[in-house]
């Protein structure tokens, strides 16, 4: 190609086009260590779609109070379940099993027109150097996919907020398009129902709690979806399963602050099933598309611990959708669909 003579020298040269597909999670620290714990917390408890008080009401005590304790006893929680091997957390490393897995897929799809990559909310790898690797390797279209079923304002939008801020620092802007929630897909609920009888041996438990991320319950009174959007995964997860009504109950697990969140809480709720001799449980967690420090040490811990001392037997915990073929199946078809037109 010959450039115009008024072209800068460092004017790349244009490479072949292609299509980015940018999966998206929330983000994790780089190592449970004090200073990259509180760098994680900051940026991610300073996102106005999480904690939406007025800044000059909020960041004193963030920055004083909360964020002198927490960064220890979250890292202290971290180093619990931290992946020493690969030194990083296990969201982190089955986000990379999950990208990988879809690199697969969509290369025996689309060849190398399609290219895969990840990015996190806060944190590393940051949304804006993925976008600049991609629009670099010569991406005109880019769809961003946040790995959360159901949408929330705390975790989707904040997401595609952070997309569209980095697509402004791009002097040629690719197209852009976003992904909208899975809560309801056949497939996902399938893929749920099948993971629960993995996990069971195929029999039905006597309960099944269904433990999604909470949030404050008044972003539910001012429009936010996600509570509408849980309960309806639950529902469909258990007609999927053919069980009667009282099998599942949906509860809301992280609380954090002062604020009422969504009910019923988790721990409470585990620990009144024994208390009312239901002492066989299982529990699930829908909100998750990997495991992480929320259930891996949350659920298995805290919330274990609660159900057993007051008095429960069998606690069985079923792992999040992960890489498991089913759920990359699942991801690939939502991929297909929303690339419609483009490839
Ligand atoms: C799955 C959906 C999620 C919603 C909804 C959500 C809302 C939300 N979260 C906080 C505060 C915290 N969340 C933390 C961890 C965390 N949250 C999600 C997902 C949702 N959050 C994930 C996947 C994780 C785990 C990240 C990992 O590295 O494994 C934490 C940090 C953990 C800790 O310090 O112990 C906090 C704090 C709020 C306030 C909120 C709703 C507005
Ligand atoms: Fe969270
Ligand atoms: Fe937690």
């Amino acid at each position: 190609m010959t450039l115009p003579e008024h072209a800068p020298a460092s004017q790349p040269q244009s490479p072949a086009r292609k299509i980015g597909v940018l999966i998206a999670n929330l983000g994790t620290p780089d190592s449970p260590d004090y200073w990259p714990m509180r760098r994680y917390l900051s940026e991610f408890l300073s996102d106005k779609r999480v904690i939406d008080y007025p800044a000059w009401k909020w960041q004193p005590l963030l920055q004083t109070v909360i964020l002198t304790k927490r960064p220890f006893t979250s890292g202290a929680n971290y180093r619990l379940i931290w992946n020493n091997e690969a030194n990083e957390s296990p969201l982190m490393t089955i986000t990379k099993q999950q990208v990988a897995a879809l690199r697969e897929r969509t290369a025996a799809l689309w060849g190398d027109r399609v290219m895969v990559d990840f990015c996190m909310r806060y944190g590393n790898p940051s949304t804006p150097d993925v976008v600049e690797r991609m629009v670099k390797a010569g991406c005109d279209r880019i769809l961003f996919f946040p790995l959360y079923p159901q949408y929330a304002g705390a975790t989707t939008a904040t997401a595609n907020d952070q997309f569209f801020r980095a697509l402004m620092g791009q002097k040629a802007q690719p197209a852009a398009r976003t992904v909208p929630p899975y809560f309801d897909r056949p497939d996902y609920i399938a893929a749920l129902a099948a993971s629960v009888e993995r996990a069971l041996g195929g029999r039905q438990p006597r309960k099944l709690v269904a433990s999604y991320h909470g949030m404050p319950r008044r972003y539910f009174e001012e429009g936010d979806p996600y509570f509408l959007q849980c309960t309806e995964t639950s529902r469909l997860l258990r007609e999927r399963l053919g069980w009667d009504e009282d099998v599942i109950d949906t509860t809301f697990q992280s609380v954090f602050g002062t604020e009422e969140w969504l009910r019923p809480y988790t721990v409470e709720h585990v620990a009144e099933l024994a208390q009312r001799g239901i002492t066989e449980i299982a529990v699930i967690s829908p909100a998750f598309s990997a495991d992480c420090i929320e259930t891996l040490e949350e659920i298995q811990g805290e919330i274990r611990e609660a159900f057993i001392h007051a008095g429960g037997k069998e606690f069985t915990y079923i792992p999040c959708l992960n890489a498991e073929p089913d759920h990359i199946d699942v991801l690939t078809a939502v991929i297909g669909e929303n690339l419609g037109g483009w490839v």
